[in-house]
């Protein structure tokens, strides 16, 4: 039987009046961030919430997280409205901004995540096992006397990651954790976000623009802009939804014959050449079999666009037209 959603989204709405221009003349306009955005998550969901810029993902987890109040629209996180029932919703949830820090920045990490403790009155033996526990799996034990502003970024975000999940959330809010990180943190964190999900069932809403994040962790991914929910639904059906197009990549000293109708060549790098086709138009082995014959192919392999391409097309397709 499906479970229950956790977290349901209902028609929410919000939108800044901001001013412009000087003392004098003075402006000011709305930005719609939400235009009515509806969706639910069920319990130990991995959902991957993207957009472009601006398209309202910050906003969202700042009302699901209780720090803003919609102009309208419903909100329910295990049964809580979160910007009435605050004390208790905050609790329940951890949520790490990438780009701001939960951390004080003097302090040793050790010595906020004790403040972290008294803030959310965590027992003392409780708080110690989940802090032993967290400091191992994310391995930050050898920094837990240096001041939070002498760490990298990397050891930064593994803190942050510790400093939201002490009090033991059920639900973790996740916005942009992996930004600015090498390619080692960004695997450890992302290792650390998958383990969670899978062996304590924590239910995560990831906001990135790393696509890499959404392949290594979402089973499903909700596609915002302008605030309007696009797309929500498996990486894959996104996929099928923006393009059926498939790359073969060739590698050949010779130049190439006159092209099948609908195959088109997207790049060239030295003897490197990657051809863009629809595979229900022309079959792979079909378009294998007439390139074969007029000329030699070394290597070949084919293989879906990137990710990337496939989500800043999907980003560049007319939006849906706003209720006047
Ligand atoms: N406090 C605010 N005052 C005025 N406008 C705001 C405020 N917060 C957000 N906005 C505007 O609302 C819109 C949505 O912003 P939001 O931060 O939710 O986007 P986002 O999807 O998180 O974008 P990004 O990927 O750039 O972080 C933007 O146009 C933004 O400028």
């Amino acid at each position: 039987m499906p479970q229950p959603p956790q977290i349901v989204v209902e028609n929410l709405v919000k939108h800044f009046t901001v001013s412009s221009g000087g003392f004098l003349r003075r402006q000011s306009r709305t930005v719609k961030a939400l235009e009515g955005v509806s969706f639910t998550i069920a319990p130990g969901e991995v959902v991957g919430y993207i957009g472009p810029n601006g398209a309202g993902k910050s906003t969202t987890v700042k009302i699901l997280s209780g720090i803003l109040v919609p102009d309208s629209g419903t909100v329910l996180v295990s049964g809580r409205i979160p910007w009435r029932e605050r004390q208790s919703h905050v609790a329940k949830i951890g949520v790490v901004f990438g780009q701001r820090s939960q951390l004080w920045w003097d302090l040793p990490v050790a010595e906020s995540f004790a403040l972290l403790r008294e803030i959310y009155a965590v027992p003392e033996a409780q708080h110690a096992q989940t802090q032993a526990a967290l400091v191992e799996t994310l391995d930050i034990g050898s920094f837990l006397t240096t001041p939070v502003r002498q760490l990298s970024l990397g050891q930064r975000m593994r803190c942050e990651l510790a400093a939201s999940l002490l009090h033991r959330p059920e639900i973790l809010f996740l916005d942009e954790p992996t930004i600015g990180l090498d390619a080692i943190s960004k695997l450890a964190v992302r290792e650390f976000v998958a383990r969670l999900a899978r062996e304590q069932g924590v239910t995560v809403l990831l906001t990135t623009h790393d696509m890499d994040d959404i392949e290594a962790l979402c089973s499903r991914v909700l596609v915002i802009a302008n605030g309007h929910v696009l797309s929500d639904g498996p990486l894959e059906a996104l996929r099928q939804q923006v393009s059926r197009e498939r790359w073969l990549v060739i590698e050949t000293a010779q130049t190439l014959p006159p092209l099948p109708e609908g195959v088109a060549v997207l790049r060239t790098e030295g003897e490197r050449i990657t051809l863009g086709f629809d595979p229900e138009r022309l079959a792979v082995a079909e378009l294998i079999a007439r390139l074969s014959q007029s000329m030699t192919i070394r290597d070949l392999f084919v293989q879906n666009p990137p990710i990337e391409e496939v989500i800043a097309r999907f980003y560049q397709a007319p939006l849906p037209t706003a209720a006047p």
